[in-house]
């Protein structure tokens, strides 16, 4: 049998505190139906994806979109159908949302997304709505209270969102003692943190996730920590990214973009090679090596989820 190739365009409509996204629930007698959806729907010939969102947003809910950006496409393969979902952020829209069709729908809060029944190809998409654009990798830093004037102005001025907390100098004992201090810092702005550390770190540190080297992403089997955690990997090429998925990476970080003063001899993938690797990744990538929040719009263009950084946080 030859699969029917499905091209669907989708929104993630923030409400405008961005705490709250919008839900459409698809009615029981269509494929997938009774589960939740983020509105959208087919292209039709000739359509572009931001056309045919654009087309069916009105359609379904009565909405004129103003400003949307791409914010991930994400292929899927149905017994019946091969079908590419490609997720839009919306961020400006009028009109009052309602069920044209008769759909339920719903304004639901960002940390209650994961208690709603979606199809099978969300997982990707709903880990990119919880997401911010930016990951902040933290530099080495010989000082704790140094470390925590930095990290707390980055929170504080840059409102980072996402933290991994990287300390290749410390010790475990020194690191743990860190990342404790990371920890009540980054509740206290309600920011994740991951440590880039050993997996059963977390089971001392309850931090947010782990945030695997790429070298222990390739040594591991399975996926190491609990789904209500979160997983991070670095991954430099294919191999790296297919491993990433294999083991159920939430994200990952794909570099080096650019060529960078801590890894002067890597070879730099450039916004060309990067963008081939993004799309098949089938997750959020956070482009890293060089970059800042002045890219942060390009990586989203070519498909990313945002940008990581070390030095354009850390003042
Ligand atoms: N809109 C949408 N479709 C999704 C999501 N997740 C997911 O697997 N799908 C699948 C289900 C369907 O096979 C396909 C969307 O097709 P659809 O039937 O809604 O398309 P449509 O609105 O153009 O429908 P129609 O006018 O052709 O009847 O994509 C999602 O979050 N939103
Ligand atoms: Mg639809």
């Amino acid at each position: 049998m030859i699969k029917r190739r499905v091209h669907v365009a989708a929104a993630a409509i923030f409400s405008s505190d961005g705490q709250q996204v919008l839900l459409a629930r698809r009615p029981s007698n269509v494929d997938q139906g009774g589960l939740w959806e983020f509105p959208g729907g087919k292209l039709a010939p000739f359509e572009t994806g931001f056309e045919a969102l654009k087309r069916e947003l009105h359609e379904e809910l009565g909405l004129t979109i103003e400003r949307a950006q791409p914010l991930i496409r994400v292929h899927h393969e149905y017994p019946n159908k091969h079908v590419l979902l490609d997720v839009w952020q919306v961020h400006g829209f009028s009109g009052e949302a309602y069920g044209r069709e008769g759909q339920a729908v719903r304004w639901v809060a960002l940390d209650e997304l994961f208690s709603y029944p979606f199809p099978a190809a969300n997982l990707p998409i709903l880990r990119a709505v919880m997401l911010p654009t930016e990951y902040l990798i933290s530099a080495e830093e010989d000082d704790d209270a140094v470390f925590l004037t930095k990290l707390e102005r980055a929170l504080k001025e840059d409102g980072v969102r996402l933290v991994q907390l990287r300390a290749k100098r410390l010790d475990e004992a020194a690191y743990i003692a860190r990342a404790e201090k990371a920890l009540a810092l980054c509740r206290e702005y309600n920011v994740r943190l991951l440590l880039n550390a050993e997996p059963e770190l977390l089971e001392r540190v309850d931090a947010d996730g782990i945030h695997l080297t790429s070298d222990r992403l390739m040594t591991l089997e399975r996926r190491p920590i609990a789904e209500g955690k979160w997983l991070s990997g670095s991954t430099h090429d294919r191999a790296q990214l297919e491993q990433a998925a294999r083991i159920g990476c939430d994200f990952v970080t794909l570099s080096p973009l650019r060529t960078t003063p801590t890894h002067p001899d890597a070879e730099p993938l450039g916004w060309h090679d990067f963008q081939q690797l993004v799309e098949p990744a089938g997750m959020p990538v956070f482009a890293l090596g060089g970059m800042t929040r002045h890219d942060a719009n390009h990586a989203r263009a070519v498909g990313a989820q945002g940008i990581a950084s070390i030095r354009d946080f850390w003042k």
